[in-house]
C-alpha cells in the first residue's frame, strides 16, 4: 500500500520551501502528499503551483511576542485549527507529518500528536521560532540546519541534516537572466532582495544609492509585493521583480553578488550557488534576531560580508557591496571548502525512519 504523508508549513516563503524541494522526491519515493496550509498564507498560492499535492486550510493565530488585541482572539483561531487539523489527520491517515515551521505548523503538530501520528519538524534558523518551539514537545524528531541548534533542542530528537535547498535553483541559466532582465552583459550584475516579503529599507536604500551604484553594475531589485517603484521603470540597467518563481534560477545565475536579508532559506542557497553575499539581517527591534545570528555564522565561516541595518546608510551600503565585490574571489573560495553532505537524502532518510 502507498504510504500518505502530510506536509505543513507557512506564514513567509521561508517556512515553505523545504517543502518544495521534498515534494519531487517523496513523488519518486511514491508517497501520497496533502498539503495543510492556512487559508490565505502564501503557502497556498506556492502549493498550488504543484500538480497532485490537494492542499487543505485550517484556521489559524499568529504567536506574537508584543501586546495587540488580536492576541485576546488568536487563541482561538489556533484551538480551532487544532480541532479542524485532528479531524483532517484522522480521515487522511498519514504515516507521518513533515512540518517546516510556520505558525500554521502548530495546529498541525498537534492534531498529529493527538491522532498518535508520529511528526517531522525542520529548524531552519540558528534558535528555534517561536512556532517551532511551541511544536517541539509534540514532534518525534527535529531536524537542524544549523549544528549549533542541538544546544536549544531535546537531545533525543534533534538530528543534524543541514540545509534543504531546491535542486531547481542550481540549473538557471545566466542567457536566461539576461534576457529577463534586457542587460547589456557589459557590467557585472548585482541582485538585491529582502527576503520572501521584501524589506523597505534595503528598498529605500538601494534606490537612493542608484544613480552611484549603476554607474558599476547592472542592478536586478526583487522588492516585494506592492514595492514596485514605477517611476525606475525605464532606468536603464535596473530591472525590477516584486516576487519571482520560476525566474529566480536564471537571475541569480546572471548575479555575480547579492545583497539579501539573511532569512535562513535565502542564505543556504546563495551558499549553495557560490554567491558572494553582503548580509543585511532583520533587526532585534522587528524580530527574535535569528537573522543577526544566522549573519554572524555566514561572516564567521567566511561566507559573507555583514552590515548590520542600524548601520545602514547610502554611504555604507555603497562601501560594503564595493568591498564584497573586490573580495569577490576570497568569499567564492571559503564557499568552496563548505562541504559536500546532501541534506535532502538525510532529510528524507529521517521523514521515511519516523514513519510508522
Ligand atoms: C520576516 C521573517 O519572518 N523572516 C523569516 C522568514 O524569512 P523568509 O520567508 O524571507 O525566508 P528565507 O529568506 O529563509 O527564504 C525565502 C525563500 O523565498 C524564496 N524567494 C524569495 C523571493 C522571491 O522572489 N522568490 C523566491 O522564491 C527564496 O529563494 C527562499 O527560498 O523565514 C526564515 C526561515 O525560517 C527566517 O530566517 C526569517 O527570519
Amino acid at each position: 500500500m502507498r504510504k500518505k504523508i502530510v506536509l505543513t508549513g507557512g506564514g513567509t516563503a521561508g517556512h515553505v520551501m523545504v517543502n518544495v524541494a521534498l515534494i519531487p522526491k517523496l513523488k519518486e519515493q511514491g508517497w501520497d502528499i496533502v498539503y495543510i496550509g492556512s487559508h490565505q498564507g502564501i503557502e497556498r498560492e506556492i502549493i498550488g503551483r504543484i500538480d497532485g499535492v490537494p492542499y487543505y486550510s485550517v484556521s489559524t493565530g499568529k504567536l506574537r511576542r508584543y501586546f495587540d488585541w488580536k492576541n485576546f482572539k488568536d487563541p482561538f483561531h489556533v484551538l480551532k485549527g487544532i480541532w479542524q487539523a485532528y479531524r483532517l489527520i484522522q480521515k487522511e491517515k498519514p504515516a507521518v507529518v513533515f512540518s517546516k515551521g510556520g505558525f500554521v505548523s502548530v495546529p498541525v503538530i498537534l492534531g498529529a500528536w493527538l491522532n498518535g501520528v508520529p511528526s517531522v519538524i525542520h529548524e531552519s534558523d540558528l534558535t528555534p521560532g517561536l512556532a517551532n518551539k511551541i511544536a517541539m514537545p509534540f514532534a518525534t524528531k527535529i531536524c537542524l540546519t544549523f549544528p549549533e541548534t542541538k544546544e536549544h533542542v531535546h537531545a533525543d530528537k534533534a538530528v543534524y541534516v543541514g540545509a534543504v535547498v531546491r535542486e531547481e535553483l542550481k540549473h538557471g541559466r545566466a542567457e536566461q537572466g539576461r534576457m529577463l532582465c534586457q542587460f547589456d552583459g557589459k557590467k557585472p550584475v548585482l541582485l538585491a532582495m529582502g527576503g520572501s516579503l521584501g524589506s523597505k529599507t534595503i528598498n529605500d536604500t538601494l534606490r537612493a544609492c542608484l544613480p552611484a551604484l549603476l554607474s558599476k553594475f547592472d542592478i536586478i531589485h526583487i522588492c516585494g509585493k506592492g514595492n514596485v517603484d514605477s517611476s525606475l521603470a525605464d532606468q536603464k540597467g535596473y530591472k525590477q521583480f516584486e516576487y519571482v518563481n520560476e525566474e529566480l534560477p536564471h537571475l541569480l545565475a546572471l548575479a555575480d553578488l547579492v545583497v539579501s536579508r539573511a532569512g535562513a532559506n535565502a542564505i543556504f542557497e546563495l551558499l549553495a550557488l557560490r554567491k558572494p553575499m553582503l548580509l543585511i539581517p532583520l533587526s532585534k527591534a522587528a524580530s527574535r534576531g535569528d537573522q543577526i545570528l544566522n549573519a554572524r555564522s555566514f561572516e564567521k565561516a567566511g561566507y559573507a560580508e555583514v552590515l548590520m541595518e542600524e548601520n545602514l546608510t547610502n554611504e555604507s551600503l555603497q562601501a560594503a557591496i564595493h568591498r564584497l565585490y573586490e573580495n569577490k574571489d576570497r568569499y567564492k573560495k571559503n564557499m568552496e571548502r563548505s562541504g559536500g553532505t546532501d541534506p535532502l537524502q538525510t532529510l528524507l532518510a529521517v521523514i521515511q525512519d519516523t514513519a510508522r
